[in-house]
């Protein structure tokens, strides 16, 4: 797998506790993720008003996708995360691809990060050991919808369990054979997509871990007001979920949901906030006024280190100088 420094790989295939544990063995029990993609695609130029927002990237800029994956290796990050958040089947198709375009389209984004971390690992000039883990993203079918609803997690009650397995399932296939070392299903807003991904991992045709992150918007429940108890307990509850967390969520909230995932999962736990900004799906446009400056994110690191995060990382609108102070403050 090349991640510069695992002995892992067969322990790997039989338990998938296995690759969180001895990542985090090489990282000194604390490692750091990588900082929002698609937002900093767009500060590099690109312009994600579209219905794929950052996988339309895959189509047209995948030059952007791997400087951008570089510029956080080299800011400090040992995961990066695909640029597959917004990607699938269904969205490419109804651009016009082919089902067989769409499905290389998936893979191109993790054949993008693998390529990023193996040009980190060659030109990389320090001795001192950086293992680097590649992240399938999977965004949920609110991301898809591409009209925010990944903030309201409401789907309305035509969607179903089985909606969401259908929906995901040849997407999770695909990814996780392109040759990732996790599944990332990311900015996970309600608890029937949780058990909708558990199902798929339970399934048993996808060979690789995975992590749980899910988001919030007022410091207690999951955005779309289920209980972050009940989530992170179904993650928690899923044998291939190596890892539960916190993403694109205001900085201010994330000690307080590090404390309440700790009293349902002893799975390391990652936090990834975005800047504290607000989005506008309908401009697809970040509302500035209430960011949190990068200083002011990094002071909390420490406090969320403590806590128990070991995976700590930023989202929207987070930048590799956020991610150099996360590495920096981390002592990395
Ligand atoms: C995490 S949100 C900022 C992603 C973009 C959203 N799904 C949209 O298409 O507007
Ligand atoms: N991994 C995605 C998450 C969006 S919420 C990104 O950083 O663009
Ligand atoms: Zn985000």
């Amino acid at each position: 797998m090349g991640r510069g420094g695992g002995t892992t790989e067969t322990a790997t295939a039989v338990d998938p506790t296995a690759l969180m544990r001895d990542f985090l063995r090489e990282t000194g029990g604390c490692a750091v993720l990588d900082g929002g993609l698609a937002t900093e695609l767009e500060a590099n130029g690109a312009d994600l008003n579209d219905p794929l927002w950052s996988a339309k990237c895959l189509i047209n800029s995948p030059h952007l996708i791997r400087k951008v994956h570089l510029d956080y290796l080299e800011a400090g990050a040992n995961i990066i995360i695909t640029a597959s958040y917004q990607a699938t089947i269904q969205g490419f198709e109804s651009k016009g691809f082919s089902t067989e375009e769409s499905e290389n389209l998936l893979r191109k984004s993790v054949e993008i990060a693998l390529e990023a971390r193996e040009i980190f690992q060659q030109t990389r000039v320090s001795s001192k050991q950086h293992p680097v883990l590649v992240a399938a993203s999977i965004g949920s079918y609110g991301a898809y919808l591409a009209d925010g609803s990944e903030y309201s997690g409401d789907y309305g009650e035509s969607v179903t369990l089985e909606t969401l397995k259908d929906f995901h399932r040849r997407r999770v296939q695909v990814l996780a054979e392109a040759g990732p070392d996790i599944l990332a299903f990311e900015t996970t807003p309600n608890k029937l997509e949780a058990q909708a991904y558990a199902e798929i991992l339970e399934e048993g045709d996808v060979k690789i871990p995975a992590w749980f992150s899910f988001n919030s918007k007022d410091g207690v429940n999951v955005v779309s007001g289920d209980s972050l108890l009940d989530c992170a307990s179904v993650a928690d509850a899923c044998s291939q979920v190596v890892a539960v967390g916190i993403n694109c969520t205001p900085p201010r909230f994330i000690h307080g949901l590090i404390l309440s995932l700790k009293k349902v999962t002893e799975k390391p736990i990652l936090i990834y906030p975005n800047s504290g900004e607000r989005y506008d799906p309908d401009k697809k446009e970040w509302v500035a006024s209430t960011g949190v400056p990068d200083g002011d994110f990094v002071s909390y690191v420490s406090v969320w280190r403590q806590a128990g995060a070991q995976l700590i990382g930023g989202c929207c609108r987070t930048t590799p100088n956020t991610i150099q102070a996360i590495s920096r403050s981390l002592n990395k």
